[in-house]
């Protein structure tokens, strides 16, 4: 065999989903491992809370003037992508429970390479989103102080060297906490992020119900000012607000009675979310006129100023808008921490991510290694501006979540799935389909960037993780003679 096709081989090698299934199912196994601690309420919850977040908080400011009242419409089409993918998650779950999410599927389905790059991937939207999200905790908080006391923290202590400040000591603080979270266990998270997602929901929905006082039914004609390539465009910005509908896949480990649990969160999780927005979107569309929409930039919060003529709400609204980050953060690095768990328990990344405490049941090393680059990320560098890294990230990992599906299904027709997609295939080539006409709308500058990490990424993989995969036993042998190169981490 050529040394080319060799490696080829290698690259493409397939972990076998009895290994992987047996892998996650095991209830007891060499050393400490995730507990099964998460019923459907939980799981639920961390479907939701790693949606809901910033966005609908700000999103009709931009996406209304794109596409007039039919932001509404807007609203459903991007749902609708957002349905697929949580659809095609649901089947991969139900028959591949395991901390990996996409990642575990597609190294069943696709390979090794690719799943690593799948990996690199989800790193963009759980890691990356984590300090794109945490930076404007400060603003929000800075805005309550300022409402309720009239202070607020000084500019160095709160912004990035470049942005004219020293730290943004806020982030740091609240990846600190939500790390002191997840320390103690996935069940005690998930239950204060429980809490949180019920107060950031009930914030919603008092915006609702009190918005709709105002309803005037006028302010929808007319109804497509800019035609449907406005509705086309605002669709593709909102679906940012539905990022985080996977997430239920990381706890696969951690669910009880995971074939059944976890598509049935991911679904609850999906319709709670989408009536949520479409009932903010209607709400607020009634209640203030379209063309008053752009610029706005806390306007779900000058809309009920407007019906209520008080100052309350926006108070309210702020203090809503500060618990959701907390709780997007929380379930970010927890995700972030069960994908790099897989990746490391199958040999790709140093073993430190993978070792488990065994009185929490919870990746400790892994977790603090993470929740400081994350730290680190976030209080010194401006990161709000990489959102879109997180959308190229996502939709990519979507797209090969939706080809697994039908690899899998082809390769392994028998394979005892808890839940199956309606109307395969179209489900999973629909997904791929809007998630490629979604990727293709994204900056030049951020492909460069994805094409950036990417490299670096393979790099990783060709001269660290490849010889050390479990599924290399020879590779390791013939490391033994020489040194080995210094692990990441
Ligand atoms: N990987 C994630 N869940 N990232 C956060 C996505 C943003 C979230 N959907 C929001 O509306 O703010």
């Amino acid at each position: 065999m050529s040394m080319l096709s060799e490696y080829g081989g290698q690259m493409l090698r397939r972990k076998s989903v009895d290994a992987l299934r047996a892998m996650a199912l095991a209830e007891t196994g060499g050393g400490a491992r995730l507990k099964r601690s998460l019923g459907v309420t939980r799981l639920t919850m961390i479907g939701i809370s790693s949606t809901i977040g910033t966005g609908i908080f700000f999103i009709l400011g931009v996406a209304t003037p794109l596409a007039g009242p039919a932001v509404v419409i807007s609203f459903v089409i991007a749902g609708l992508a957002a349905a697929l993918s949580a659809l095609c998650y649901a089947e991969l779950v139900s028959a591949l429970p395991t901390a990996g999410s996409a990642y575990s599927a597609v190294y069943a389905a696709l390979g090794e390479a690719p799943a690593f790059l799948v990996a690199a991937c989800l790193f963009l939207e759980y890691g990356v989103s984590i300090s794109a999200v945490s930076v404007t905790w400060g603003q929000y908080l800075n805005r309550l102080g300022d409402d309720l006391f009239g202070l607020h923290l000084p500019h160095v202590l709160s912004a990035a060297p470049a942005e004219g400040g020293l730290v943004n000591l806020p982030a740091v603080a609240l990846v600190g906490l939500a790390t002191l979270l997840l320390l103690r266990g996935a069940r005690e998270s998930a239950t204060v992020n429980a809490i949180m997602v019920l107060l950031k929901v009930g914030v919603l929905i008092m915006f609702i119900v009190v918005g709709a006082t105002a309803f005037n039914a006028g302010n929808f004609h007319p109804f497509m000012p800019h035609g449907v390539s406005g509705i086309g465009a605002a669709a593709a910005l909102i679906f940012f607000t539905y990022v985080g509908i996977d997430s239920v896949a990381t706890a696969g480990e951690e669910a009880i009675n995971p074939h059944r649990t976890l598509p049935l969160a991911t679904m609850i999780a999906f319709i709670v979310v989408t009536c949520v927005y479409l009932g903010v979107a209607i709400v607020a569309l009634g209640a203030q006129p379209a063309a008053e929409f752009g610029g706005q930039e806390a306007g779900l919060a000058v809309i009920l100023y407007k019906v209520t003529q008080a100052r309350w709400p926006s108070v309210i609204l702020t203090a809503g808008a500060i618990i959701s980050i907390f709780s997007i953060v929380l379930v970010l690095l927890y995700s972030q921490t069960r994908v790099a768990y897989a990746v490391s328990r199958d040999g790709l990344l140093p073993s430190l991510f993978s070792r488990v405490d065994p009185r929490t049941g919870v990746p400790s090393s892994n977790t603090i290694t993470l929740a400081a680059l994350a730290a680190l990320l976030s209080g010194f560098l401006p990161l709000g501006m990489l959102a879109e890294l997180v959308s190229v990230g996502t939709l990519s990992a979507f797209t090969m979540a939706a080809l697994s599906v039908i690899v899998l299904r082809v390769r392994q027709p028998d394979l005892p799935r808890g839940f199956r997609t309606p109307l395969y295939p179209l489900t999973p080539l629909a997904s791929m389909a809007l998630c490629l006409y979604l990727l293709a709308g994204l900056a030049p500058l951020t492909w460069s960037l994805f094409g950036l990490w990417l490299v670096a990424a393979a790099m990783v993989y060709v001269f660290y993780s490849m010889r050390r995969s479990h599924l290399c036993p020879d590779c390791r042998t013939w490391e033994k003679p020489g040194p080995r190169a210094a692990p990441l981490g």
